[in-house]
Parts: structure tokens; sequence; C-alpha cells
């Protein structure tokens, strides 16, 4: 049996969740929209941005990490600036061998150009739409709107994911820092979007330990775990062996719900060391419910592909066990039911038989 190459990677059908907007530009892009908004860049030149991103990401802390978000989102204040990235984001992913994606970003931080909540994330929907079209129904893309978790948005922007439940948009987040601005701060919210029947993750156990995700679960509801890393902290593993999982984990893992891990990301903000010593190695082991994840392409100078790439070499995974995380990921996807299964029957399957077979 031999290891998935990089190119067989990119080649079979990816499913990602947690992939944000804002975080997933091209640096050509952000250089001439940079220019045409008269925004000042760290450096001018692609090239020289990209790596600027990756380093500037590269802090050990989610604080400083997401401060580099302040020059993709200056540029991303107009109608076309918006359409342009959320199509140019289809085309990267469907380059990258991904069928079915749920895309998140922040409306309330896209409003400063004049644009309503409502005509910011008409613009992203435009964007998308024509990018799926170009690809010829290669890929299923919704959005996901995210609130930001120190600011005070999250009801109108819970208001504004039901409002276009069934015109693109699949559900709700909250980001942004997460010590000091714990998840129960937008219980109204959440509270909500249960009572209409609607999907929300939200980004826990990322730069905060239990307590974040005990909210996220057992306070706001929420149907999945952005990261989620930090539930590494409820199990013990003995000199022997022996694994303990604490009630909080057991309760994760028994309930299926579904880890939204984003190994590079994490080692940028330093919510793990390296891809070899990630938990997501033992929580696969223990067969949590795990996804694996970009989180921000541009910061991480990632992709669907090298994410998984870098996971076969680190523990030696193979075609098995990348069917296995791009089928939890598609069962975890806020689509209905039959859309999700027909993804996993027509595409994901077949797809990876045949890898399977030719390994
Ligand atoms: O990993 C993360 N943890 C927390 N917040 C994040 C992460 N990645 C991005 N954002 C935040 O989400 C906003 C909307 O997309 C981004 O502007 C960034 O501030
Ligand atoms: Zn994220």
């Amino acid at each position: 049996m031999t290891q998935p190459t990089l190119e067989e990677v990119r080649r079979a059908p990816k499913v990602v969740l947690h992939d944000h907007l804002d975080g997933g530009l091209r640096p050509a892009t952000v250089v001439e929209l940079a220019r045409e908004v008269g925004h000042q860049l760290p450096v001018d030149d692609a090239e020289s941005l990209g790596r600027w991103f990756a380093e500037a990401a590269d802090s050990g802390s989610l604080e400083r990490y997401l401060e580099t978000f302040d020059h993709t989102v200056a540029v991303m204040q107009t109608h076309d600036a918006l359409v342009r990235v959320a199509r140019e984001f289809v085309e990267d992913l469907v380059a990258d061998g991904v069928v079915y994606a749920e895309v998140r970003y922040a409306p309330e931080q896209h409003v400063q150009g004049g644009l309503s909540l409502d005509e910011v994330v008409a613009a992203v929907q435009e964007g998308f739409d024509a990018g799926v079209e170009a690809a010829g129904g290669r890929i299923v893309v919704r959005q996901l709107l995210t609130a930001m978790r120190h600011q005070a948005r999250s009801m109108e922007i819970a208001e504004l994911a039901v409002a276009w439940r069934d015109r693109g948009v699949a559900g709700f987040d909250i980001a942004g820092a997460e010590a000091g601005y714990p998840p129960t701060r937008h219980l109204d919210a959440f509270e909500y979007l249960q009572r209409e029947n609607s999907h929300f993750t939200i980004h826990a156990g990322e730069a905060f330990g239990l307590p974040s995700i005990w909210q996220a679960i057992q306070w706001c509801g929420a149907d999945r775990l952005g990261h989620g890393v930090r539930i590494i902290d409820d199990i013990t593993v003995d000199a022997d062996g022996q694994v303990t999982l604490g009630r909080l984990a057991a309760y994760v893992r028994d309930k299926r719900i579904p880890l939204e891990m984003c190994p590079s990301s994490n080692i940028q903000t330093g919510a793990a060391e390296s891809i070899s010593t990630h938990p997501i190695g033992l929580l696969t082991e223990l067969r949590f419910r795990v996804t694996v994840n970009t989180d921000n392409r541009l910061m991480s100078g990632t992709s669907m592909t090298q994410e998984m790439a870098l996971l076969v070499e680190a523990f030696g995974y193979g075609w098995e066990d990348l069917r296995w995380f791009t089928i939890n990921a598609m069962k975890s996807a806020f689509l209905p039911f039959d859309e999700r299964l027909a993804i996993i029957d027509e595409v994901i399957k077949p797809a990876y038989a045949k890898l399977i077979d030719q390994s």
C-alpha cells in the first residue's frame, strides 16, 4: 500500500467546513484591491505579501494572528470587491479538489464602505454563484455568517442567517479572541437560532480550554466545535497506554459532535506545537468525529490538499483515513440530509473506491 502523494490528494474529493472568506484571499488580489482603495499594506508585491501574512500570523498568539485580518477586511468593503473575492475563493477551492465548502466571514466587518448587512451577504452570494457556475457544478458552496465575539451584534447576525437560510446561508458561528469572551455572552442569539431550527458552530477550545467547549455545547447548544482542540485536556493517557475520557470528552465523542480541526492554524496560534504532536492524531485513534480544515489559507499558506498531505506525512495516514475525514465532514455539514448523502454516495465514495483500488 503506497502513501497518497500530494498530487493524488489534490485530485481526491475533499470537504471543508471551516474556511474564512477573509482568510483566503489571493495575495495578488489584496495588492490590487488595496491600491484601488488606497489602503497601505506592509509590503507592496504579491509574493512578499503572501510571505508577510504567513510570518505575521505565525506569532504563537491568537490575538496577534487576528491582527493580520485588518489588511484583508480593509479591502473587502465594496460590492465589487466582495463579489470578486468570493468568486476567486470558489475557483481556488475547485483547483484544490474541494467538492463541498462552508465558507464563513463576519458581515458586520464589511459595512465600513456603506453597504448594509443584507447587501454584504448578497454580494458574497453573487460571487459564490459565479464561481460555482464557472466550475460547472463541480462544487457546492454555502455561507456561514459569523458574529464577532467581542462585539454585540450576534442577535442581528443570527437573524440575518435565518433570513438567508434558503438563499445560500447554511448556518452561524462566532469568532475572534476567545479568552475573555465566553460563548454565553451570545446566549440570546444561540437560543433564538435553536427556536428557529437553525444550525450553528462555535469557535471554542482553541485559545481557551474546557470551560469554553463546555459552554459552547451545554449552554449554547452548538452543533459543531470550531477547532475544539483543547478537548484533549479532558483525556488522560497512562504510561501503559490506558486512555481515560473525562465526562465532557466522553460526551463529545458519544454524541458524535464534529470537531473542525485546523492543524496548521493551531501551530501558528500556539494551540498546538507541531503537526506530529497535534491532538488530531489521538482524537482520530479514539474515533472522535474529526474533520480536517484549512481555517485561513492565506495566513497559513495552506490548502485542503496541504493539510491532508501534512497529516499523511506525520501520521502515515492512507486513503481509508482520508476518506474517513472526508465522509465525517460531509456527514457534519449544515446541508439537508438527502443532499449530504447524495454527495457522499455519488461523489466521495466512488472517487475514493478508485483511489483505494489503484494503491
Ligand atoms: O481561528 C480563528 N479563531 C478565531 N477567530 C478567527 C479565526 N480565524 C479567523 N478568525 C476571525 O474571524 C473573522 C471572520 O472571518 C476574521 O476576521 C477573524 O477575525
Ligand atoms: Zn476559524
